[in-house]
């Protein structure tokens, strides 16, 4: 079978539980043994109770039937319980390492794929695996254990008749493998369907301001009303193949009871078998009834397993391009010396570089503005240096060490990020200061807040720095927002920082705390500034400037003032007014 492979890979899972394991399939194992003695009682109750005359013999009969489907009760409470536990325990596994696995995979990862169809298969595609992992293979492995053993059970009744009435079995058996091969592909169809829908609502939830300003609820609801009515289009083409079989299969099963009827029916009226054991094969044969009816069910599950689970796997699979290398040194006491060496860079393998050729030093301490134009790979050169890519050619390096040689944790924790847009997560805002050194104390948070210049702000709500950001708490304004993400970035206390000083959004009071709070947290530590403000391109030690990923001039504000070029034409369109402004400032 083709996805053998893939069963082996789910199967693996249950390894980790043998005595779960053993339990379930242990019960499952003698409840099937316990279903299979129940004709041979009925046999004997009829041959030796009913035939010979004997009340006390149907009476013994009828006790032991009683306490057998007592202890079966008990094995079917315990292969439930076991069979539940173990597909709960396989969805924990599976749910935690789809989650290691979205935390560990880099940035090129994350720009492929789509929120909503990650969340789709962290949810939607774990739970159609974790049904078949635990419960579904229980029942089919019973299913299996069952016929297998009816078949054993008949053969020692009756060999001839057995083979006459199970002539229909082959068929059964062809037809369910085939019905598991057509639905298996259909179902990868669903769920990759239910990716998409995932990824429309998440969309239209995170846009929902946009969708709303635009007033485009109708044309948002139709799209999702078509993608929906696709999803369940695939859905009830497998719902309609299922039902067109199972069916089938029960009439199957009635084949071969008319089979034993037709041909051992003469048999025991002539005496060649007892009516006792004639009522013992029909009844073996009528035991299947249940789980042929219910195979197509279980069959399902293992197919919506397989094509589920292959999407979970694809993500847990993906090879990270960035992991540490087996010898990667550890950065402890850094200096802050960021280098690029000739340095090309594309966000796409094979495409169109974004960055050519840069190469420049920034010395511990010193302030580097990168500007140009939008799209010009500002932010781009601001990526490499924590390694959030890789570049294709060249070398980034820190303190000297190539940044790939480098523990990416080891990197990462000596360089602080203020953007534009910073995320806050949804805890209070102490948690959201101390997230990058949670073993931060309460004072060390204040002061951090104190010299961002967002205590007081935090003060003014009735709950401090206990208030809960978020969902569930309160909305801060932009200003706000980006005085909490220097906060965290302060108490971090990195070496290297990397920033977006525009603040265009903000009222100018807030625009000049923000400005107060960026200088404090640029103070002896090497800083990579994506420059908007005259201010900061003035007080910069060196500016790069760059035009469609190529440095285009490098120097200090002055010096590039005094040369024609990209920088003086910017100054004169957007920098010149904030001159008056400053000069202002400065005599204040
Ligand atoms: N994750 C990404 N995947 C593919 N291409 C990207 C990605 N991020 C940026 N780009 C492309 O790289 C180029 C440089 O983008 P970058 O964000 O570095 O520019 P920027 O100078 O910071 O612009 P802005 O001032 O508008 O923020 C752009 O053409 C952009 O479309």
């Amino acid at each position: 079978m083709k996805h053998l492979d893939q069963y082996r890979r789910l199967l693996a899972h249950l390894r980790p539980y043998p005595r779960q394991v053993f339990y379930a399939y242990g019960s499952t194992l003698l409840a099937v043994g316990l279903n299979i003695a129940i004709p041979q009682l009925l046999k004997q109750a009829i041959d030796e109770g009913i035939a010979s005359g004997s009340s006390r013999a149907l009476l013994i009969t009828a006790l032991i039937i009683l306490g057998v489907a007592v202890v079966r009760v008990i094995f079917g409470f315990a292969q439930r319980y076991y069979g539940e536990w173990l597909s709960f325990r396989v969805a924990y596994d599976l749910r935690n390492r789809f989650y290691d696995a979205i935390q560990r995979l880099p940035f090129s990862f994350h720009d492929r794929s789509q929120t909503g169809d990650l969340m789709s298969r962290a949810t939607s595609d774990i739970t159609e695996t974790e049904r078949f992992v635990g419960v579904g293979l229980l029942e089919l492995s019973s299913t299996m254990l069952l016929l297998f053993g009816i078949i054993v059970a008949m053969v020692v009744e009756d060999l001839r008749l057995t083979g006459l009435a199970l002539l229909p079995l082959p068929v059964l058996l062809y037809a369910t493998i085939r019905f598991g091969n057509t639905v298996e592909p259909l179902f990868t169809k669903i769920q990759e369907q239910m990716g998409k829908l995932s990824t429309m609502m998440q969309e239209s939830l995170t846009g929902i301001r946009v969708v709303k300003a635009f007033a485009r609820e109708p044309y948002e609801l139709e799209k999702f009303d078509r993608d929906n009515g696709e999803w369940y289009n695939r859905r009830f083409a497998v719902i309609r193949i299922w039902g067109n079989s199972w069916p089938f299969f029960n009439f199957l099963v009635a084949i071969s009871v008319i089979i034993l009827l037709w041909i051992g029916g003469p048999q025991a009226m002539n005496g060649t078998i007892t009516v006792g054991s004639l009522f013992a094969m029909i009844s073996y044969v009528l035991l299947l009834n249940n789980p042929v009816q219910r195979l197509g069910f279980t069959v399902n599950l293992a197919a919506t397993a397989v094509a589920s689970s292959a999407r979970v796997f694809e993500i847990i699979d993906t090879f990270d391009e960035l992991a540490d290398k087996a010898d990667a040194h550890s950065l402890e006491h850094v200096q802050g010396n960021v280098k690029f060496e000739h340095v090309s860079f594309a966000y796409r393998e094979g495409g169109r570089p974004t960055l050519h050729d840069i190469s420049f030093e920034a010395k511990p301490g010193q302030v580097v503005a990168l500007m140009g134009p939008t799209g010009s790979g500002k932010s781009t050169i601001t990526n490499l240096i924590p390694r959030f890519y890789d570049p294709i050619e060249g070398r980034v390096l820190v303190d000297d060490h190539d940044v790939r040689d480098l523990a990416i944790q080891s990197l990462r924790q000596q360089i602080g990020i203020v953007l534009q847009d910073s995320f806050l997560f949804s805890s209070s805002i102490a948690d959201n200061i101390r997230y990058g050194r949670p073993e931060a104390s309460d004072e060390e948070v204040i002061a951090a807040a104190k010299a961002a210049r967002a205590h007081d702000f935090i003060l003014h709500f009735s709950e401090g720095y206990q208030t809960k950001i978020g969902e569930r708490g309160v909305t801060l304004s932009g200003g706000q927002r980006q005085r909490i993400a220097i906060a965290r970035a302060l108490l971090l206390n990195p070496r290297i920082l990397i920033l977006d000083d525009s603040t265009s959004s903000v009222d100018t009071e807030t625009e000049h705390l923000i400005q107060q709070a960026l200088e404090q947290l640029m103070q002896g530590r090497t800083t990579f500034v994506i420059a908007q403000r005259l201010l900061t391109l003035k007080n910069a030690d060196q500016i790069l400037v760059l035009d469609a990923g190529n440095v285009v001039q490098h120097g200090t504000h002055t010096e590039l003032l005094a040369q024609p070029g990209l920088y003086r034409t910017i100054y004169d369109l957007q920098l010149k007014d904030q001159e008056e402004s400053l000069v202002e400032e400065q005599r204040a």
